[in-house]
């Protein structure tokens, strides 16, 4: 805990590279395998896991209460209001460890994020299905830390469709199906129109027996 308490904690001295993949023509992929090193995220685990309350989120669907695979949190500014989420509970306030985690993040990407959308994923039974985050705009940054988990990303055309939700063409990129391993540590940003044109998730890995926590800035 002293490692939070030292201002020199994630500061970043260094700029990490992110290497950037076109994954069609209109979207983009960034990804830095060691964006956070190994002692910090440890650090920035055990604070996470300490400051945060989870939620078992519960959402409705065909008619049911089900709750989601996984646990879930939110770090926003006072008064973000998220229409999207379904958590019952208010946003936590940034900590000084998210604070500066955030401020790279915006430095480097040149964006500013509204709030922070955070998944516990307790082992690898817990999960999240193929989806498009169509709520968020343009861009999200997404930070993994723990277990290692896959990373699925996948074209419209692999589900059998032709259109956008908003009936628009779909692209037609050559490769339609990705696969990272995102590692603790790890940074993906997903930008442009990944989330009008492409799907991602986290499946199951019954053989991973630790947690994972992701951490997804986003802009309203
Ligand atoms: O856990 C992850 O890496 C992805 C989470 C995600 O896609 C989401 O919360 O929308
Ligand atoms: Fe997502």
């Amino acid at each position: 805990m002293e490692l939070v308490r030292d201002s020199k904690w994630l500061q970043f001295q260094l700029t990490p590279i992110l290497q950037e993949i076109q994954i069609d023509s209109e979207s983009t992929l960034q990804w830095c395998p060691d964006f956070i090193n190994k002692e910090e995220t440890n650090s920035l685990f055990d604070h996470l896991m300490k400051e945060l309350n989870f939620e078992h989120t519960q959402i409705t669907m065909y008619g049911k209460p089900i709750h989601l695979p996984r646990l879930q949190s939110w770090f926003a500014d006072e008064g973000i209001v998220v229409k999207e989420l379904f958590q019952k509970q208010k946003q936590h306030v940034w900590t000084s460890p998210m604070q500066m985690l955030k401020a790279q993040l915006e430095k480097q990407l040149n964006v500013k994020f509204d709030y922070c959308l955070v998944n516990l994923y307790r082992d690898g039974n817990d999960y999240i299905n193929f989806h498009a985050d169509n709520e968020a705009k343009d861009i999200i940054a997404s930070i993994t830390l723990g277990a290692t988990r896959k990373f699925l990303v996948r074209h419209l055309r692999c589900f059998g469709k032709n259109l956008t939700r908003k009936r628009k063409q779909l692209t037609n990129p050559e490769k339609k199906d990705y696969e990272f391993s995102l590692t603790n540590g790890s940074l993906i940003v997903m930008s442009g129109a990944t989330q009008q044109y492409w799907k991602h998730s986290v499946p199951k890995e019954k053989h991973v027996k630790t947690p994972r926590l992701n951490l997804t800035f986003r802009t309203l």
